[in-house]
Formats: structure tokens, sequence, C-alpha cells
């Protein structure tokens, strides 16, 4: 686990803003020689395929490191659903920084009391 290392060039919200930031650069850049400008190219559809894609293989490389005990691939799995998901919140011109206060806003609020404060739950 990283936490603590506020301040570090690769504390959370360093390297996710970079990695924003350069895939933010790639809108309207050309498709043949940059991957995010191919999916910015080719529209919703397939960046939302893409998250489907990765979220199903991070599923797949969990239920495999129940039985290997090797977490390696869940690691890797879960790396590209995050890169998927900020080439998604680009398209949408949101930020992982939005994403991030909206964790710090729930944090100590327990889910189970959360749930239960609902009008329609
Ligand atoms: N972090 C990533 C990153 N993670 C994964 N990928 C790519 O995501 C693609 C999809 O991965 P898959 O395993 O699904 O491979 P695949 O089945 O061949 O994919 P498809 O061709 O079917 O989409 C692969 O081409 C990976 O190389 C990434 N591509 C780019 N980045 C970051 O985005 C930046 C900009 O990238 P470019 O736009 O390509 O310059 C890079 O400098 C990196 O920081």
């Amino acid at each position: 686990m990283s936490t603590g290392n506020a301040g570090s060039p690769n504390d959370e919200a360093g390297i996710l803003g970079r990695v924003a930031a350069t895939i933010e650069s790639r809108k309207g850049a050309d498709p043949s020689t940059s991957y995010v400008a191919k999916l910015f190219s080719k529209g919703d559809d397939a960046i939302l395929k893409k998250i489907g894609e990765e979220a199903t293989e991070t599923v797949m490389a969990a239920k495999d490191a129940r039985v290997s005990g090797d977490g390696a691939k869940v690691l890797y799995e879960v790396a590209d659903l995050w890169f998927h998901s900020l080439v998604l919140l680009a398209q949408f011109d949101l930020s992982p920084q939005q994403v991030l206060d909206e964790l710090a806003r729930r944090e100590g609020i327990s889910g189970i009391a959360e749930k239960a404060a609902r009008q329609d739950s």
C-alpha cells in the first residue's frame, strides 16, 4: 500500500493527475500514433466497451488469484481498469481530482449508515 506518501512524485493524486493531463492532451491528436487518441476518435461506445472488458478481466484475475495465490495479475488488470476509467472521465470533461474529492467527502461515513439514511432505502 502507498498510503501516507503524500508529496511523493508517485502519490495517488500525482500519478493520476499526470496521466489525466496526458490523456487530455490526446484529444484531437493523431489516432495512428496514440492509443488514447484512437479511443477518443471512436467515441463513447468504444471507451465503454473497454471499461466493461477491463472490469471483467479484473474479476477473472481475482478469481484466478484465489487459486494460484498470486495477486500480481490483479494489480495489472486494476491498472488497466483505472487507466480506461481516466479516459472515460476525460471523455465527459471530468477529472480524477473530482473522484478523489468525492471519496474525501465520503470519508468516515459508514456505508451502512449512509444507505440506511437514504430516502428510498
Ligand atoms: N496507462 C496507459 C495504458 N494502460 C494500458 N494501455 C493500453 O490499453 C490497450 C488495451 O489493453 P488490452 O490489454 O485490452 O489490449 P488489446 O486487447 O490489444 O486492446 P484493444 O486493441 O482491443 O483495445 C493496450 O494497447 C495497452 O497498451 C495504456 N495506454 C496508455 N497509457 C497511458 O496513456 C498515455 C498516453 O498513451 P498514448 O495515447 O498511446 O500515447 C501513456 O503515456 C500512458 O501513460
